[in-house]
């Protein structure tokens, strides 16, 4: 694959420290699919559905130890189409490194949960899933700004989620200024419903359709009404699966050889047609994911892109912002606690090692103390992981929401070298 690559993207893993040999392991890395609904279905269910994944795969099929719902097929070339269980809508695909970063949210049932880059949805179909609670449901707020994408995201749920979909509304609006906030209490009780309409009939006739944030593009009825749209509870969970240049994936680069042409990728890189630097979009979709996030809360930070430049300094400059008293980076419970059974290994995160790094990177080594805050970050690394490339932060917030407002100036660690 390597010996395919377009000058452009070349330099694009020179300038961004990028190790090409990642890009080796292509041949060896297996597929992955998801289980939907793993949590209901019976044992046997669920061996019969490995089995038959098995058969349809012609190669093994084994689960991923410590990460519910994943098989393993180690067979890369295996297409979702030829799986029955995928045209049955008991499968997804989706690489065991997105699930990583749903788990690292440790959503609750009953959990409000705002995912603020959320097409094509599949790390959104979980969180439902999760958060679904029988008696008092929780709820999954999906943001994207391309409306084809999220109609993606509506097909995937209406497909999958099964009754979860009465928890789920999407919004087809920018990440960085999305502000509709979680849904009221109670929002799924016909009665509050009512009442609220009944002492506020201004509000009650509708939320305004014509505002995108406020507004959802999908939802069930319940979760359209003025009454769910316009209160001002914060989320409890948070998920930036920021827009990136998807380098770590190691399917989509495929997918340039195989459909798009090599030459695409060239651009895609280069950042042509993007309106500022990734790496200012991904720090302003993490502030406003932040300001959303309730005290006590948690969001995760994740990026399939393996570019400091995308992951760590952005990490840093939001660090920056923010500090001890107010967030904090904690350690991922999947990969941190010795029972998890999690089988995966994960690298740490990348920091400069000498000083004249440092300097390099525009960064004073008073700014040590930022990446000794990160630490508990991770990466996921194809040649390591036996995963697609990606980065995860888990963050508590400790404080309150007075800070870092998306008013705030903001800048990425380092941002004199991003290209
Ligand atoms: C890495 S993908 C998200 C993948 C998704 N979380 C999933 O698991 O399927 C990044 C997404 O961010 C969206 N995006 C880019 N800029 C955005 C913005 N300003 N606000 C909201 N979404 C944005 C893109 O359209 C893209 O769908």
């Amino acid at each position: 694959m390597y010996a395919n690559f377009p000058p452009q993207f070349l330099a694009f893993l020179k300038e961004n420290h990028i190790d090409p040999s990642v890009y080796d392991v292509q041949g060896g890395l297996p597929r992955y699919v998801r289980i939907v609904r793993y949590k209901q279905r019976t044992a046997s269910e669920i061996q019969r559905l490995v089995k038959q994944t098995q058969h349809d795969a012609g190669c093994t099929v084994t689960e991923v130890a410590g990460v519910p719902g994943f098989l393993e097929i180690a067979d890369q070339s295996v297409k979702l189409a030829q799986l029955q269980g995928y045209g049955s809508g008991d499968l997804v695909g989706m690489d065991v490194s997105s699930g990583i970063a749903v788990h690292a949210l440790s959503v609750a049932p009953g959990d409000n949960v705002l995912d603020l880059c959320c097409a094509p949805g599949a790390k959104l179909l979980l969180l439902a899933e999760q958060s679904m609670d029988t008696i008092a449901p929780g709820s999954v707020t999906g943001v994207d700004n391309s409306s084809h994408r999220i109609a993606t995201c509506r097909s995937l749920i209406k497909k999958h989620a099964g009754r979860t979909r009465g928890i789920v509304r999407l919004f087809a609006a920018d990440g960085t200024n999305f502000a509709c906030h979680a849904p009221r209490k109670l929002w799924w009780d016909a009665q509050a419903v009512g009442a609220f309409a009944q002492q506020n009939p201004a509000v009650a006739v509708a939320a305004d359709s014509s505002v995108a944030n406020e507004r959802p593009w999908f939802a069930p009825r319940l979760l359209s009404t003025a009454y769910a749209c316009s209160g001002t509870a914060l989320y409890d969970r948070v998920l930036v699966d920021a827009e990136c240049t998807h380098d770590g994936s190691l399917v989509h680069i495929r997918k340039y050889g195989e459909q798009w042409g090599w030459e695409q990728l060239g651009s895609q890189a280069s950042g042509s047609g993007r309106t500022q630097p990734v790496p200012v979009l991904q720090s302003r979709l993490l502030e406003n994911g932040w300001r959303l996030l309730k005290p006590g809360g948690v969001l995760v930070y994740s990026t399939c892109s393996l570019s400091r430049f995308q992951n760590e300094l952005v990490l840093g400059g939001f660090l920056a912002r923010h500090g001890d008293d107010e967030a904090s980076v904690e350690p991922i419970p999947l990969f941190d606690e010795k029972d998890s059974g999690c089988e995966i290994e994960a690298l740490p995160i990348w920091k400069p090692e000498t000083d004249e790094e440092w300097v390099r990177h525009g960064l004073g080594s008073q700014l040590r103390a930022l990446f000794q805050r990160m630490q508990h970050a991770a990466r996921l690394d194809p040649r390591v992981s036996n995963t697609s490339g990606m980065f995860i932060a888990r963050i508590r917030k400790i404080g309150d929401n007075s800070k870092g407002t998306i008013e705030t100036e903001i800048v990425p660690l380092g941002q004199s070298s991003m290209t």
